[in-house]
């Protein structure tokens, strides 16, 4: 599969302001740092990690509704940096966004027919009553709404027919990838499930490739191809969505992984625990060296020196940005806090003193 989009060393940086007229620039709040990745024609590709990380910021920048402080964006072999008017339109157009909480994105007092011919006519695809009619029902059946819904307002449907809606507003202009911020989060986990299973659908009848950004490892593992986890502005891991779940190798994935609770006691009670205890420093005055260092238990000197970079791990292509993934793998790297008796499910984080605790109960 060909690559769609291809990212290279991509940065936004939010310049913080002082002084009586907000003119002079302070600092820069990092949002996404130097992250480089590729996202192949039909796939879905996951992008993880705890809130204010830089995934949205990622996901905006990709559109171009934040102009990247420097870096590459290339959307099926176009420079989309260099995009211009009416060739920014077109773009814009051939991707759309899907956004967590439908109903703040779509406003109520507009009919669902009005939000959908909304788009159409910024694009110029508004042509033709009976045209635009047939359009707008077979976008709604694509979605699994009547026609009838047409005539009705956000406040009528459910959550997860209003996100039905919201993405039915992405699919009416014949998109060819949709970034979906935080689709279901606001949904009752009942609702997530149909709401995930129809983007798989659609992207199965209409070859669409996604962007799925998640702060819940969870929700994008059933449905990406390949998953990005994201640490302070930086892509610390990458790999194919099976190969991440059973193989995690920087530390900070193996601490979001053993977050995602296990149905099964027998699993649940050995498996290795890692809770990361603390804040995620400031995108401001972020770490030097390797991001997550003040949080990771096997961090070393050179951490605190070297930022890692994002190597390939071996020829299963799997990513990881960590000087250290190969002897923590193996065991000859030892975590510096091994607290086993209080990470017991049943013991309280506030009573642990320690950055970050480890049981080693079944690491190779
Ligand atoms: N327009 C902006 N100006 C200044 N700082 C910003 C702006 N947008 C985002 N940030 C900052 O950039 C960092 C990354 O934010 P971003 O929203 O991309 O993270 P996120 O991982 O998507 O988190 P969330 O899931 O909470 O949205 C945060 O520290 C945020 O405060």
């Amino acid at each position: 599969m060909s690559a769609l989009v291809k990212i290279d060393d991509l940065k936004v940086h939010f310049p913080i302001k002082s002084g009586l007229l907000f003119d002079r620039t302070v600092g820069y709040v990092y949002a996404v740092d130097g992250v480089s990745l590729e996202i192949k024609k039909g796939e879905t590709y996951g992008l993880v990690g705890e809130s204010g990380c830089g995934k949205s910021t990622l996901g905006r920048g990709l559109l171009r509704l934040i102009e990247p402080t420097s870096g590459e964006i290339t959307f099926d072999g176009t420079d989309v940096r260099a995009l211009k008017g009416e060739q920014m339109r077109l773009f814009r157009r051939r991707i759309q966004m899907v956004f967590q909480d439908p109903m703040s994105s779509l406003d109520p007092r507009q009919s669902v027919q009005s939000l959908l011919v909304e788009g159409l006519r910024a694009h110029g695809l508004h042509t033709g009553r009976a045209d635009v009619q047939k359009r707008l029902r077979s976008t709604l059946d694509s979605v699994g709404l009547p026609a009838s819904a047409l005539n009705k307002y956000p406040h009528e449907f459910s959550g997860g027919q209003r996100q039905r809606i919201g993405i039915a507003r992405a699919l009416v202009l014949g998109p060819e990838l949709i970034v979906a911020d935080e689709p279901v989060s606001a949904l009752d986990v009942s609702i997530q499930a149909q709401v995930i299973n129809l983007l798989g659908d659609l992207q199965e009848s209409l070859g669409l490739t996604y962007l799925v950004i998640a702060h819940d490892l969870a929700v994008v593992r059933h449905i990406s191809d390949t998953i990005g986890v994201m640490y302070l502005g930086s892509l610390v891991e990458e790999a194919d969505g099976d190969q991440l779940y059973e193989r995690p190798l920087h530390p900070y994935t193996r601490a979001l992984l053993s977050a995602v609770p296990i149905p099964d006691p027998r699993v649940e009670d050995r498996r290795e625990r890692i809770l990361l205890v603390g804040d995620l420093p400031s995108p401001a005055n972020p770490p030097s060296g390797c991001r997550f260092r003040t949080r990771c238990p096997w961090s070393q000197a050179r951490c605190a020196e070297e930022r890692p970079e994002l190597r390939v791990f071996d020829d299963s292509g799997q990513r990881v940005a960590c000087h250290f993934a190969e002897e923590i793998r193996s065991g000859d790297l030892t975590p510096h806090e091994v607290r086993a008796e209080l990470v017991h499910p049943d013991s309280d984080p506030a009573e642990v003193g320690a950055e970050l605790i480890v049981t080693r109960t079944d690491l190779p």
